[in-house]
Parts: C-alpha cells; sequence; structure tokens
C-alpha cells in the first residue's frame, strides 16, 4: 500500500503534473548516468594525458588531478621559478623532465647544451614564446613584441632595433643623466625620505620619467596627471587582480576555447586608455617640424603606411606603445632597486664600488658612453644582481617545429618548453656558494657563464637590455656617488617573493628599504 501510495502520489507542480514520481525517478536516475558517465570519460582522459610523459619512459613530478603539476604556483603558494626550483634539484642529473601544465604536457630542459640548442643554435624551432592569445580585437597585450610569432616576429623585431643603436643609446646616456638631478632633488626636499626609502617607489619615479622622455619623447615632469595614470596601469599589469589571475588560468587550460569566446586576457581598461592614448601620441609626432631621429611612437608613425608585412595598424600601435612601456619600466625599476638594496646589504661591496666611481667620474663629472666601460666592477655589480635576482626566473619557449633531441625524446610542434634561469642561476656547481652576493665572480677572463640569462638568450633575447644595462649603471653610479646607503630593518635578507606578481617572478612582497645618508 505504501509503495502504491508513493507511485501514483501527484506532484503539485508543473513537473509532477506532467510526468507520474517514477518517471521522475527514471529521468533522475538517467541524468545522473549521463553525467557519471561524462565524469568517467574525462577521468579516462585525464589519465591518459597524464601518461604522456611515462609512456615514452621521461621522468618528472607526479600530476594531480586536472592541476597536473602547477598546484604551488597556481594556488598562489610560491612563485613558478620556486616550485620549478624544486623540480631542478630533485631530477638533477637528468637533461630534461617532462611535467603537466594543468592538461599540457610541457617540457622541462636542464641541461645547459641543449639550452644552447633550443635558444640559439636551432632557434628556428623554437622562435616563439608562449602563452598568448591569438585573435585579434583589444586584447592589448597581443600586439605586443613579446606575444608575435614566428615570421610577424621576424619582420617586426629589425624595426624595434633601431631604438637601440649606439648612437640612441648615447642619447639614452645623457636622458638619464639629466633626469638624475630629479632624484637628487626628491632626497634633498625630503629628509624623512632619507631615514625610510622604499626603493621601488623611489627609484620608480626617475625611471618612468626618463623611459617616457626617451620612448614617447614625453615630459612627465611637467604632467603629473598623466605621469599618475601611466603608473597606475603600469601597475595592473604586473599586479593583477583576481578577475585577470582566472582568465590567465582558463587561457593557459584551454587557449582554443578561450579564442573562440573571445576572451581577454588583459583587463580591457588598459586598451581603453592607451588607445586614445596613442593615437594623440602618434598625431603630436606628425605635428613636430623637427623630430630629430627616431623614438618609439616615429617609428610607429613611419610603419603606419608602408608595405602589408611591416605594416604597423592602430591596434598593434596601442600594444607596442603599452608594451614597450611596462616591459621596460618594473623591470628596470626593479633591478635597480635590488641592486642599491643589496649594497646597503655590503657595505664592503658599496665601499670598493664607490672607490671605482669616484676615481672614473672624478666626483660629480657626468657618465659617457666612454667612462661607463671603464667601470668594470659596476659591471660586475649589475651582473651579481641579476644573477641573485633575475626577474624572469623561467624562460619559456613553443616548439614551432618538430624536434629531434634524442633516441626518447622528439618534441612535438606546439609543446611548451620551460627554461630554469633562476635554478640555474642558483646552481654551486655553476656559482660557488650561490646565495652570498659576490660581484667579483663575475670580474676576470672567464666572464659569464653560458648559462647566466638574466635578460633572456639568443635571437629572441630582451631587445631593450642595452638600455636597462645604462639606466642601472648610471642611477646605482650617481647614487653612490652623492650618498652612502645603509641597511634598514623595514627589509631584510632573505627577501620573500610575491606569488601574485604576474610577470617579474622575483618582486619583494614588502618592498626594499634603504636608508640614505649625504656623504
Ligand atoms: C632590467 C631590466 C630588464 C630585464 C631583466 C628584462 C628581461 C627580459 C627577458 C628575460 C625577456 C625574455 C627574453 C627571452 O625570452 O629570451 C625580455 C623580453 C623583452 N624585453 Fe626586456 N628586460 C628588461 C628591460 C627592458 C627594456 C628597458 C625594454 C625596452 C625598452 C625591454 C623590452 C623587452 C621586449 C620588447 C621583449 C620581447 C622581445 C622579443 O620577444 O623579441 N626590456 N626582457
Amino acid at each position: 500500500m505504501h509503495l502504491w501510495y508513493f507511485r501514483t502520489v501527484q506532484f503539485p507542480y508543473s513537473i509532477g503534473e506532467m510526468f507520474e514520481q517514477s518517471t521522475i525517478i527514471f529521468i533522475l536516475f538517467f541524468i545522473t548516468a549521463v553525467f557519471c558517465s561524462f565524469l568517467g570519460v574525462c577521468y579516462e582522459y585525464m589519465k591518459r594525458r597524464y601518461r604522456y610523459w611515462s609512456d615514452i619512459g621521461i621522468p618528472g613530478p607526479k600530476p594531480e588531478f586536472i592541476i597536473g603539476n602547477m598546484k604551488e604556483s597556481l594556488f598562489m603558494k610560491c612563485t613558478e621559478p620556486e616550485m620549478t626550483d624544486v623540480w631542478y634539484k630533485d631530477y638533477r642529473g637528468n637533461p630534461y623532465i617532462g611535467f603537466y601544465n594543468l592538461l599540457k604536457p610541457s617540457l622541462f630542459i636542464m641541461d645547459p647544451e641543449l639550452i644552447r640548442k633550443v635558444t640559439e643554435v636551432d632557434f628556428n624551432h623554437f622562435i616563439d614564446h608562449p602563452s598568448f592569445s591569438e585573435h585579434s580585437g583589444s586584447d592589448v597585450i597581443i600586439y605586443s613584441l613579446f606575444a608575435m610569432k614566428d615570421q610577424v616576429w621576424k619582420v617586426k623585431r629589425p624595426i624595434f632595433s633601431r631604438l637601440f643603436t649606439p648612437k640612441k643609446l648615447r642619447e639614452q646616456i645623457e636622458i638619464f643623466n639629466n633626469r638624475y638631478s630629479l632624484l637628487k632633488e626628491e632626497i634633498e626636499n625630503k629628509s624623512e625620505l632619507r631615514k625610510d626609502t622604499e626603493l621601488l617607489k623611489f627609484i620608480g619615479r626617475y625611471i618612468l620619467i626618463s623611459f617616457s622622455t626617451i620612448l614617447y619623447g614625453l615630459d612627465l615632469m611637467k604632467d603629473e596627471k598623466l605621469f599618475e595614470d601611466l603608473e597606475g596601469h603600469s601597475e595592473k599589469f604586473f599586479h593583477p587582480g583576481l578577475h585577470q589571475a582566472l582568465m590567465f588560468l582558463f587561457y593557459t587550460a584551454s587557449p582554443d576555447l578561450f579564442n573562440f569566446l573571445r576572451m581577454k586576457t588583459f583587463p580591457r581598461d588598459i586598451w581603453k586608455y592607451f588607445s586614445p592614448f596613442t593615437k594623440e601620441l602618434q598625431e603630436h609626432n606628425k605635428r613636430l617640424v623637427n623630430t630629430n631621429g627616431c623614438n618609439l611612437v616615429s617609428l610607429l608613425n613611419q610603419y603606419q603606411d608602408s608595405e602589408p608585412a611591416s605594416a604597423i595598424d592602430h591596434p598593434e600601435a596601442v600594444g607596442h606603445i603599452f608594451s614597450f612601456f611596462s616591459a621596460s619600466n618594473h623591470t628596470t625599476i626593479t633591478t635597480v632597486s635590488y641592486g642599491l638594496f643589496l649594497l646597503g646589504q655590503h657595505p664592503e661591496v658599496q665601499d670598493m664600488l664607490r672607490e671605482e666611481v669616484d676615481r672614473v667620474l672624478k666626483r660629480n663629472q657626468n657618465i659617457t658612453s666612454e667612462n661607463i666601460n671603464d667601470m668594470v666592477y659596476l659591471d660586475a655589480v649589475l651582473n651579481e644582481t641579476m644573477r641573485l635576482y633575475p626577474l624572469l626566473g623561467v624562460l619559456k619557449r613553443v616548439c614551432t617545429k618538430k624536434y629531434y633531441v634524442d633516441e626518447l625524446l622528439t618534441i612535438p610542434e606546439g609543446m611548451d618548453v620551460f627554461i630554469p634561469v633562476q635554478a640555474l642561476h642558483m646552481d654551486p656547481e655553476y656559482f660557488p656558494e650561490p646565495e652570498k652576493f659576490h660581484p667579483e665572480r663575475f670580474l676576470g677572463l672567464e666572464k659569464l657563464p653560458s648559462i647566466f640569462m638574466p635578460f633572456g638568450r639568443g635571437p629572441r633575447n630582451c631587445i631593450g637590455l642595452r638600455m636597462a644595462e645604462i639606466a642601472f649603471k648610471i642611477a646605482v653610479a650617481r647614487l653612490i656617488s652623492d650618498y652612502v646607503i645603509l641597511p634598514n630593518p623595514k627589509s631584510t635578507l632573505p627577501i620573500k617573493f610575491d606569488p601574485r606578481s604576474l610577470f617579474i617572478t622575483c618582486m619583494p612582497e614588502n618592498g626594499l628599504w634603504v636608508k640614505l645618508q649625504k656623504r
């Protein structure tokens, strides 16, 4: 009777009016069965995918369901290089290992000779950087040189190399020298600044103003509002919100679906700001009677109507204006700040450097393209700073053409290849006592070991490296010529890196603090 009652009872709702309870139970059962089967198929698919490396006998860390081997960096427990440092130590002696970037089998190469082949000798098989969507539209970063692919990149890179000729670098030295007065003025006017100097902010202003003059021909000293706008947008790029982090995650997991849905990896307001800004810069540059050589904006104008292969249309111009600005600023600011911070922590190195700077510059004399190369210890300090704090702790390439490595491994087209810069820089086999700040290791005949790659490596390395080196050398040499850098208890070694920072993998979590004392 009970059963009969339940079978015949009617639901007072619309579904109940249409179906008997037994039918509803059947439908629910059917949906559950379909759902379970779907999960089963997904599980089987993942299991098979996660056998990619073990099936061909290549070692690597064990993947976890859906997230593969990216757990720590995905959940922001640590930075990507900190995560891969563990693999480097665990699998030492192997030329390469396999891992899973979420569901995607990817390769991690550790052998210096293989790294040389991938980045230099056989570069034609590994031309591209991975991880950027390819659809057109207003996703600002896809038009950057960094994201450009294959043939397009080959045509565009030489265009922008014209910004870094020896003549241009000489002009840049002059601009950095002139803008240094800004920095000094700020220190002189604000006594509290000398007691507590947060380097990233303090150096940031100097670099941003200098780079805007060099790249855009702008004088930000006269326009505080523009300075704040540009600083704010640059900040967004390097400290993305949760939304952007999720977009990147989605993109990594399924680039095809991401592109199909025409989603964006970067906040739309960056585009909204930089699109009219670029137009204005280009129009202003066209109106100038005497442009006197080239900067980024005049280059963009020059190629606006050139032949199709090299033409730079508006969306692409926006990409370059934004990406050159972002790629140059935070990277250089962070490196200069680390250099000064390390000098504050190591007074003996600072004294030696000051002795060299005083000797070469004879106090208060400007840095020139001639005397800059006489400061060899300064060069060593720069290299040692970047060895300890490489801004991209993991370099990445995509295999663009199938590549035979050995009888075990042929890298298929489309596979991402990771190169552990930070781990190599901290390997005692190449750099004895790697934790120590010891610029002397870069002096002498055997200058740079081939695994030293703070600016990347091969034809796809950093296009602005000379400009960054000049900025570092002028800021550091002139500051220590005027001030003594003292440690500040607000920052001590070891520095904790911010795992939320998207591109710079060694961004200090709580800034870099020093004190400054007039000499
Ligand atoms: C200390 C400062 C800097 C560091 C540490 C740095 C580091 C890097 C690294 C590691 C790469 C990737 C290289 C590779 O994949 O092999 C790169 C690419 C790039 N950098 Fe820099 N960079 C710095 C400053 C600059 C400056 C000042 C500019 C421009 C004015 C710049 C523009 C670029 C561009 C456009 C790319 C992409 C190049 C391409 O794909 O062809 N960078 N940088």
